[in-house]
């Protein structure tokens, strides 16, 4: 399979890179991790050891490819829906791996090519040319809307051959609203607080953290998706248990003063609940935080359009 990985940063050079033993990956990334990478190749650490040659581009222009992956952050999905969808390249299917409600954004400008993904694989980009797995997860891949799909089936069967560990599953829209329910809970509350994952497993942060992903349930299950409160607030006690070491992705965010994708986590079920008329008051209250945060910051655009 002709693999394009869109954002190659931690996510997208560790998938990319391990998905490059078996298949042509191009990484499409930025200076100075593109230019490592044609110069040496990709060197892989942590849970793997490999050093590959994918090869690396810093635009889309010109290239062709079976698949596109898209890992840039949530709030650059725009520019690689825009890029992807451009003349100059010609792409069959593309799937997100990114965490949030992103896809919307991927389906307006790429139509019925867009297939969902998540990941639950660690990565860290330590250096350019240079990634960390920091811990063995597996890759879930579908239709957005659910259901049976050959084309699903063969890219998690491509995903296989490299050595990753990916399953087709045909209820994706369950899987991408309990990973947001959980990282509704998890990301803002561990950012905010400053915690650790294990530090929502006690109150005051857990009833918190449990209100966002109670939330964040009922808005799904406004948008047809079976998944109850209940459902929801055992799988986000189970994943503060089994990351309870970790600093979140949202804290390791803040911490190193970068934008957070709060908008695609907590922002997306304040909007997608107000859709329903149904109030989101932990999730709203999370989200206006971080964004004055990132404003005062002066990490998000000034115009108030959250996706730029
Ligand atoms: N890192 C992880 O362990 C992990 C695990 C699961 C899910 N995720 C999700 O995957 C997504 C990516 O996370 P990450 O940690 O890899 O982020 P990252 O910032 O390391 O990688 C994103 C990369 O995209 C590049 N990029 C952005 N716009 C671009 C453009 N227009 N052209 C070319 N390159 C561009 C950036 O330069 C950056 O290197 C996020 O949604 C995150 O939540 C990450
Ligand atoms: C599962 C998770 C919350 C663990 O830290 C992760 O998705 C993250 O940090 O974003």
């Amino acid at each position: 399979m002709d693999v394009l990985v869109f954002g190659a940063g931690a996510l997208g050079s560790l998938v990319g890179g391990l998905l490059a033993r078996e298949h042509a990956v191009t990484l499409v990334g930025r200076d100075p991790h593109v230019g490592r990478i044609r110069e040496d190749g990709l060197r892989i650490s942590g849970e793997f050891d490999a050093h590959v040659g994918p090869e690396a581009a810093s635009e889309v222009d010109g290239l062709s490819a079976d698949l596109a992956l898209v890992t840039v952050k949530a709030y650059d999905t725009a520019a690689a829906a825009a890029a992807l969808s451009g003349e100059g390249v010609d792409i069959d299917l593309v799937c997100s791996l990114q965490n949030g409600l992103t896809e919307g954004e991927l389906r307006a400008a790429l139509g019925d090519r867009v297939l969902a993904g998540t990941a639950t694989y660690g990565a860290e980009l330590v250096d350019p040319g240079r990634v960390r797995c920091t811990g063995v997860g597996r890759v879930h891949v579908g239709e957005l809307d659910g259901g049976e799909s050959d084309r699903a089936e063969r890219v998690a069967a491509a995903f296989r051959e490299a050595g990753l560990d990916c399953e087709a599953d045909p209820g994706m829209p369950r899987r991408r609203w309990e990973k947001l329910a959980v990282n509704a809970g998890i990301n803002a509350v561990s950012a905010l607080a400053r915690v650790r994952n294990g530090a929502l497993a006690e109150p005051p942060a857990a009833d918190v953290a449990e209100r966002a992903t109670r939330e964040a349930a009922r808005v799904a299950r406004a948008e047809g998706v079976d998944l109850t409160g209940g459902d929801a607030r055992a799988a986000l006690r189970t994943v503060v248990g089994e990351t309870a070491g970790n600093r979140s992705s949202m804290f390791q965010d803040v911490r190193a003063e970068r934008r957070t994708e709060v908008d695609a986590i907590n922002g997306a079920v304040v909007e997608r609940g107000r859709k329903h008329g149904l109030e989101t008051p932990t999730n709203r209250t999370l989200a206006e935080l971080l964004g004055a945060w990132e404003t005062a910051r002066g990490l998000r655009p000034a115009d108030g359009d959250r996706n730029r």
